[in-house]
């Protein structure tokens, strides 16, 4: 049971805002909806939310169309990124006013609104400020009243569109984590939208990665982290970097080494596409073995080393991450020339229509021995 969305389009003229949408989300699951700016997340929101209708799909939950209710009747508690609160209202009405708005046979009585606004205050840590108006709050106050308002109508879905992202730094860390607490103790069915990496993979129980209109990929943060399935998931969630590979009678190319692969599929692949993380490159003793690297720069950073690495054959230089103690047993510095290895490479095989049938996570091996990669398999993007 939840909500099942299947096959969803959206058009705004020619362009395509949603293109094919299909996703399951499990009843009480926190669930984020990771792109670029443009990737079509609010478009979604927004049709879950009822202030939109798709062109075509449907979507159920439990079993009932969704699309069938509107926006009223859909249970649905909304958290914008600008504070969409009454600025006349204390923080106490602004919370009760989905209550007071209610149609008088569904409306609870007054005292009964009172306890629940007390209570929802209390969740949120607020209680202490129900008398201040709106501009009498920080930017983090007044999103959780949001969230206490959107959450006092006693919502199935709570959606939340960039919720922090008004907010500075420090204080998004800080609500990031107080929010998953308080799902975890609410257990309400949660879709957060956001454009930063590192609070999806942070909060949510599954990650969903759009880009223009589609999902890239559905998966839990780690699995995301360490096998994104295309290009774009890697380079947007894992920082994947491309390299020039080719893949000819069997063998692979990448950086003037050359290993078989076996079983790769060439006819069905028309390119492909080599991608290194940051943190998969590490300096090595072993001369013979590594790849040479001249360095350009060292960054400290919060407890990581972070060195940009120009290596012969490629244009862009390669941006390595270590952490202190390993960057102390090799302290390189600007202007050395080190050998590095590539612990691990992701190969993705793509067919004419750019979509991508075939990848490989690869560990080069220390030294020139051939190796076999492979067998692919089918990716479902
Ligand atoms: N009413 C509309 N008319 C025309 N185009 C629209 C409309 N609403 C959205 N779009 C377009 O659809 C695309 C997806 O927009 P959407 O707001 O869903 O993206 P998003 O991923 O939420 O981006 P952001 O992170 O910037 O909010 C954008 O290119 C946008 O310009």
């Amino acid at each position: 049971m939840g909500i099942d969305i299947s096959h969803l389009r959206r058009r705004f003229g020619q362009f395509t805002a949603l293109d094919d949408v299909s996703l399951s989300i499990a009843d009480g699951e926190f669930v984020a909806l990771l792109g670029p700016s443009g990737s079509g997340k609010t478009s979604l929101l927004r049709i879950l939310a009822g202030l939109d209708l798709p062109d075509a799909g449907s979507i159920l939950r439990d079993g009932e169309d969704l699309l069938a209710l509107d926006a009223r009747r859909r249970g649905v508690g909304l958290v914008f990124q600008h504070y969409a609160l009454f600025p006349h209202m204390t923080v106490a009405q602004n919370v009760a006013f989905g209550l007071r708005v209610r149609p008088w046979r569904l409306r609870p009585r007054a005292s009964a609104i009172k306890a629940s606004v007390e209570e929802l205050l209390r969740r949120v840590e607020l209680d202490h400020l129900s008398t201040r108006y709106p501009a009498q709050l920080s930017g983090g106050q007044r999103q959780r009243v949001a969230l206490a308002r959107a959450l006092a109508i006693q919502p199935r879905l709570l959606l939340l569109d960039e919720p922090f992202g008004a907010l500075d730094a420090q204080v998004r860390v800080t609500l990031r984590r107080w929010l998953r607490e308080f799902h975890r103790s609410l257990g309400i069915t949660t879709l957060f939208v956001t454009h930063d990496q590192d609070e999806a993979l942070e909060m949510a129980d599954r990650v969903v990665v759009m880009n223009q209109g589609r999902i890239e990929q559905i998966g839990t943060p780690e699995q995301i982290y360490r096998h994104p399935a295309t290009p774009f998931a890697s380079r947007f969630i894992a920082r994947g970097q491309p390299i020039p590979g080719e893949v000819e009678h069997g063998t692979l190319r990448v950086l003037d080494r050359v290993w078989a692969v076996g079983g790769f599929a060439e006819d069905q692949i028309t390119s492909i596409t080599v991608h290194v993380r940051p943190e998969d490159i590490f300096p090595t003793q072993a001369h013979r073995e590594g790849l040479a690297a001249r360095v350009l720069n060292v960054r400290h950073v919060a407890g990581t080393v972070r060195a940009s690495l120009a290596m012969a054959g490629l244009e862009e230089p390669l941006e390595a991450e270590w952490n202190e103690r390993e960057w102390h047993r090799h302290p390189v510095a600007v202007g050395d020339v080190i050998d590095v290895h590539i612990q691990s490479l992701t190969v993705f095989g793509s067919d004419a229509d750019g979509r991508v049938v075939a990848r490989k996570e690869f560990q080069p091996p220390h030294g020139a021995a051939p190796v076999t990669l492979g067998p692919w398999r089918r990716v479902e993007a």
